[in-house]
Parts: C-alpha cells; structure tokens; sequence
C-alpha cells in the first residue's frame, strides 16, 4: 500500500444553484464529473439532511446493533452483498453490518423491523425511511448530474434504473488501539454509494496514483463514491475508487451506505455516446447480478478487489 498523502477529495456544495437548466447546474454538473473521473469521489456539502436525522438514525443503529445475535442473523437473503456480517469472522473480525434491500419504500424498512423486533417498531421505520428518501432523492440527482455532464440528460433510455439498498455498519475498535484496517479495500460493485459516518472517521480513498487520503468530511457531510458499475456504464471515464476503513483509538465507529443497486435484469451497457474513436468500447454487456455474483465468488477470491471488474467484463485482457 503506498503512503498517505496530504491530498484531499474535491468538496461539493450542493446547497444552491440546484435548478436544472441553470448555468449554476452546468457548473456544479461539471464539477461532479471532473470529480468522479480523477478521483471516484467527492465531499457532499449537504444541508437538507438535518442533524436531527442523522443522530435518530445513528441512536436507532445502535439499538439494532444490541440487538442477540440470533435475531440478527434474521437479516438473511441469498442476494449477495445484500445481508448481515456478523463480527468475529476470520477476515474482518471488527466489522459487523446489516442489509436492508428497496430501503426508500416503507414497506421493505418495515419486513426489516418486524423480523429484528417481534413487536415491530415505528420510530425505526419511520426514521430510517425519511432519510433513505432524501438520500435517494441525492443521488437521483447525482445521477441526472452525471448524464447532464455528458450531454444525455434527455435521453432517458440510457439512464439505468435504481433501488436503494441501504447498509449499516458498526466497526469494534481494535483492542490494541493501534491503527487497524477494519474493512477490506474494495470497489463497491454497485452503481454509487453515498456514505454517512458518525463523527468518527476512518474511511480512506486510494487516488489513481496509489497514493491514500484520509477523509475527514465535515460532520453534516455525505461521500459520495462512484462504484464498479458506473464505470463500465461511462465505458471507463468514471473511476471507481478503491477504499477503506482504518480504526485507532477506543471508540466504535458507526457508518451506513446508500448504495444504487440496478432493478433485477438490467444489463450495463455503455451508451453509444459513451463510445467512439479515442474512447472503443472497454467492456463487454453484462448481467449486473451476473456481476455481483462472480464478485463474491471462491473463483475471484485472489483477484485485488478492485480489478474484478476488468477480468469479468473487458473485452481485451491487460
Ligand atoms: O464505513 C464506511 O465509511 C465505508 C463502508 C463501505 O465502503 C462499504 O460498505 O462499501
Ligand atoms: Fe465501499
């Protein structure tokens, strides 16, 4: 791993100029762009999500992570990615999270909270849902910032369709206190994540050049990341930034993830636009599920993480 640098990720506000059309929009669409193709991520200044929300949503995560362990491995679904790590595994023994799939849609928080409490449980619900809408109202926005920025905003038959998954996770602090890679480096394998941590920060960014940053975003913050899927959708204009979580001191630290997950059956295609002279076509059409399953595959375990998805999909082999 190379060494850390004093870099850091651009900073986005997204706080005006947010009427599409606007010459305020073209710019912030151009500085989303710029930021997804060099570094795969940006700091997302963000002030409709209150800090009200966010404290009820972290307080309800901590519930849930107290909750037996028996009842919590009730969040289990054979779609990959999708489910409850339990801590104290052999390769990530201080990560723990939980999947909740189509998390802007009430019903699906609540099947969530009937199996993890009996007696089901409104506040969680309600909480968890009212913020899952904003973040996926974001990053609907994002995305239309993404297309705007390559001149396809009105070409809707090359923007894919999304549902929010929405993952929670809880990192031990490391008993020894000293520095101490929690997560594995990886690419997400899906379209986009926006990130929300707890004041306690840990999360760092690989740049094209190998060098780490550390993030420290601003408490009321977001990160957005651009992941393996978007990639191959911008026929390898966007980068998917390979990243990581990294622990020291005593405190447990506590994030959740809004990932866009495709709807079943799409298949990532670069939109004709996407491809020309200076730019052939990177990547052969796939089955994002088909994807996502050779990921977490034993046949891709000794692939780097963040080269699985050039061996599943390139076209000509590096
Ligand atoms: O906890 C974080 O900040 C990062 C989590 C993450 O990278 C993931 O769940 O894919
Ligand atoms: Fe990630």
């Amino acid at each position: 791993m190379g060494y850390e640098s004093q870099l850091q990720i651009p900073v986005i506000e997204f706080t005006k100029d947010m009427v599409r059309g606007t010459d305020g929009w073209q710019s912030l669409c151009k500085r989303v762009r710029e930021a997804c193709e060099s570094f795969g991520c940006f700091e997302v200044v963000y002030d409709k999500i209150s800090s009200h929300l966010r404290d009820e949503t972290f307080s309800l995560i901590k519930e849930l992570c107290n909750l037996p362990v028996q009842t919590k491995r009730k969040n289990f679904t054979s779609k990959p990615l999708h489910g409850y790590y339990e801590p104290g595994g052999e390769f990530l023994p201080f990560y723990e999270s939980f999947g909740i799939d189509d998390a802007s849609n009430c019903n699906s928080v609540r099947s969530f909270a009937d199996l993890m409490w009996p007696t089901g449980h409104d506040h969680f619900c309600k909480t968890i849902n009212t913020l899952m809408k904003e973040l996926e109202e974001l990053s609907h926005m994002i995305g239309l910032m993404i297309l705007d920025s390559y001149g396809l905003g009105e070409k809707p038959e090359t923007m894919m369709r999304h549902y929010q998954l929405l993952r929670v996770m809880k990192y031990l602090a490391p008993p020894s206190g000293e520095c101490t890679e929690v997560a594995m480096a990886h690419t997400d394998k899906f379209s986009s994540a926006i990130l929300c941590e707890n004041h306690i920060s840990g999360l760092e960014i690989e740049t094209k050049d190998g060098e780490w940053i550390k993030l420290v975003p601003s408490p009321s913050s977001l990160v957005f990341i651009v992941g393996d899927l978007l990639t191959a959708w911008s026929n390898g204009r966007m980068h998917a930034a390979k990243h990581t979580v990294k622990l020291s001191g005593n405190k447990e630290r506590y994030s959740l993830g809004a990932f866009a997950v495709p709807v079943e059956g799409t298949i990532i295609k670069a939109p004709k636009e996407m491809v020309d002279e200076q730019h052939p076509q990177l990547f052969k059409d796939f089955d994002y599920m088909d994807f996502v399953n050779y990921a977490v595959s034993h046949q891709s375990l000794a692939i780097d993480n963040a080269n699985k998805l050039f061996k599943y999909a390139a076209r000509h082999q590096l």
